[in-house]
């Protein structure tokens, strides 16, 4: 039993802390890697929180701390206001998770795989598990794959049914570690618009992911990391929001227009077909503007892009944003 009372993490959990909070959160493995680095991490509730990162930034070893599959070795995390690795027994039966991968057996069908998961929680009635199971299947769209084997399923199938046996009790929140790794743009999007419709009652979502537009397409929060430390976190809407956007500037004559840019003090000046973008120079854009019309330039559009999570982290980490992988 340890140092938990048998008090429901709702209890504990004051309306709109947050679902997660780790504070100096590090881990360094036995071979010395420094995997993560004083993690300070706030999720707020009923957020679709994005956890994002290049490939080894930590965000693996960060999520195996928060669901107590390994100890930190220094600093604090709590998930549903209660301490893990400590309080497991009583937070985990309402955190669902899909970590590497769900663990599926290829030789049952998606429906008995999932009766296995049922029939392996100790808290799940057996007297309702079929309905329970039916539902799961339904809420991830394999009702009609149901009766196939799992083996037969495509990397998006399994991904949903992991989701499924994920979903198989009602959860506080879910913990999805690069769902949609290895899944094609039609994988993807399921996936995604799954997401959506779990955070639309209510559940928080963390999810993992290395591609900065996933972020940006279903995330309401997000934490940025590289290299094991904490770049910045926040609304995804605030995030981009201190960041300029690209100038853009459409026009038949893009050679001319990148030299009167460069001249005007614009950067990183990069000319695509009819396109020519930069950093805006800081200045009155409408002289900008001027100046290229003066130079004889033809300007069919200008105008400054809104910024993206990746001209953030650009700005934040002077680096660009490896996708590899
Ligand atoms: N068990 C381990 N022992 C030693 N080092 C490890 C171990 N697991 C991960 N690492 C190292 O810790 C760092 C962070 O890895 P982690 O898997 O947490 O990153 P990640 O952001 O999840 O990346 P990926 O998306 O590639 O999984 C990497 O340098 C990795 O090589």
């Amino acid at each position: 039993m340890g140092e938990e009372s048998a008090t429901e993490p709702e209890q504990s959990e004051p309306p709109g802390d947050s679902v997660i909070a780790t504070h100096g959160l590090t881990k360094r493995y036995r071979g010395g890697q420094l995997a993560v680095d004083g993690l300070d991490l706030t999720v707020p509730a009923a957020s679709v929180f994005g956890f994002l990162g290049p490939n080894g930034s930590g965000k693996t070893t960060t999520i195996r701390m928060l669901m107590g599959l390994i100890e930190p070795t220094s600093g604090t995390a709590r998930v549903l206001g209660r301490p893990m690795p400590r309080a497991s027994r009583t937070v985990l039966p309402h955190v669902g998770a899909l970590i590497e991968g769900p663990a599926l057996y290829g030789f049952l069908s998606g429906r008995d795989n999932l009766l296995r998961y049922d029939a392996a929680d100790p808290t799940a009635d057996p007297r309702t598990r079929r309905a329970r199971v039916a539902a799961a299947l339904d809420r991830v769209g394999l009702t009609a794959a149901a009766g196939k084997k799992a083996k037969a399923y495509s990397l998006g199938m399994k991904q949903r049914l992991g989701l499924a046996a994920a979903l198989l009790q009602p959860r506080r929140l879910l913990v999805l570690d690069e769902p949609t790794n290895g899944l094609d743009p039609q994988g993807m999007r399921e996936i995604r618009s799954l997401v959506r419709e779990l955070a639309s009652d209510g559940t928080t979502v963390f999810l993992s992911s290395h591609l900065l537009d996933e972020i940006e397409q279903v995330c309401t929060h997000a934490a940025v990391m590289a290299q094991g430390r904490l770049i910045t976190q926040g609304a995804v809407a605030d995030l981009a929001a201190g960041v300029r956007g690209r100038l853009v500037v459409t026009t038949p004559d893009p050679g001319d227009a990148a030299r009167v840019l460069k001249e005007q003090g614009a950067a990183d000046v990069v000319v695509t077909d009819d396109r020519v973008t930069a950093e805006p120079p800081d200045r009155d854009l409408a002289e900008v503007n001027a100046a290229l019309v003066t130079a004889g330039v033809r300007v069919r559009g200008f105008g400054v892009e809104r910024a993206s999570l990746e001209d953030a982290f650009v700005a934040l980490t002077g680096e660009g944003f490896d996708v590899a992988g």
